[in-house]
């Protein structure tokens, strides 16, 4: 069954994203660190990998970096229980929350949907699929990112406010979770811009000489 998530992008038929899950992420941006999990998704049209490039939409300059664990599902989710959750999935993937920041505020100011700021094509650069068994969601995996090789990112999964069995349990109440779905996150703390001409690296961390990489050039 998972031998068929090696090609989740293919597949997947949403990407689920989890905002302000690191509390020293949401205090950097000014927002209040929330009791309930909170959902937004990009299209599947996001997905970029490697070598393709992050393209910046012509009329936008404050695009921010955001690396985020990302958690793919195998067995669909309706409303399951925390061991259901666990047993849902499928593999994990390292991923970028490409987000154009002051796109975002304007239309947070607003009360607006987030879905431009987040969703335009290329905003989600994706790593290849690590299937279940190389994670145990017991240890804690460091989240890492490098702007032209500066560390501006460094985090621990052990951080997140909701923990990934939490979020499955809490999105599959309202949003049924498919073979191929993939789930961000959220991000720890350390976002800032990145402009045309810069190099992102990532890197994700953990138990058993885990250890992941990807690079995507900012165009
Ligand atoms: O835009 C934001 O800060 C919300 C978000 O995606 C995150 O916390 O990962
Ligand atoms: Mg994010």
């Amino acid at each position: 069954m998972a031998d068929s998530l090696k090609n989740f992008r293919s597949i997947c038929k949403k990407i689920i994203a989890v905002g302000r899950n690191y509390s020293e992420h949401a205090s950097e941006l000014g927002n209040t660190v929330p009791t309930k999990p909170i959902i937004f998704m990009k299209p599947t049209s996001a997905f970029v990998t490697e070598p393709n490039d992050i393209r910046i939409p012509a009329d936008w300059d404050e695009l921010h970096h955001e690396v985020e664990f990302g958690v793919i599902i195998d067995k669909q989710c309706q409303n399951v229980s925390k061991e259901e959750a666990e047993a849902s999935i499928g593999g994990y993937c390292l991923a970028l929350d490409m987000t154009e920041r002051k796109l975002q505020n304007e239309l947070k100011d607003q009360g607006l949907p987030w879905l431009l700021s987040k969703g335009f094509d290329t905003s989600c650069p994706c790593g290849d699929f690590i299937p279940k068994e190389k994670i145990s969601l017991s240890s804690s995996v460091n989240l890492w990112l490098n702007v032209n090789g500066n560390r501006r990112q460094n985090g621990h999964t052990r951080d997140m406010i909701f923990s990934v069995p939490d979020l499955i349990v809490y999105i599959s109440k309202y949003i049924t979770l498919e073979h191929g779905d993939l789930i961000l996150t959220g991000t720890p703390a350390g976002v800032g811009p990145v402009r045309r001409g810069d190099q992102i690296e990532a890197g994700m961390e953990g138990e058993h000489d885990l250890k992941y990489l990807m690079k995507f050039n900012v165009v």
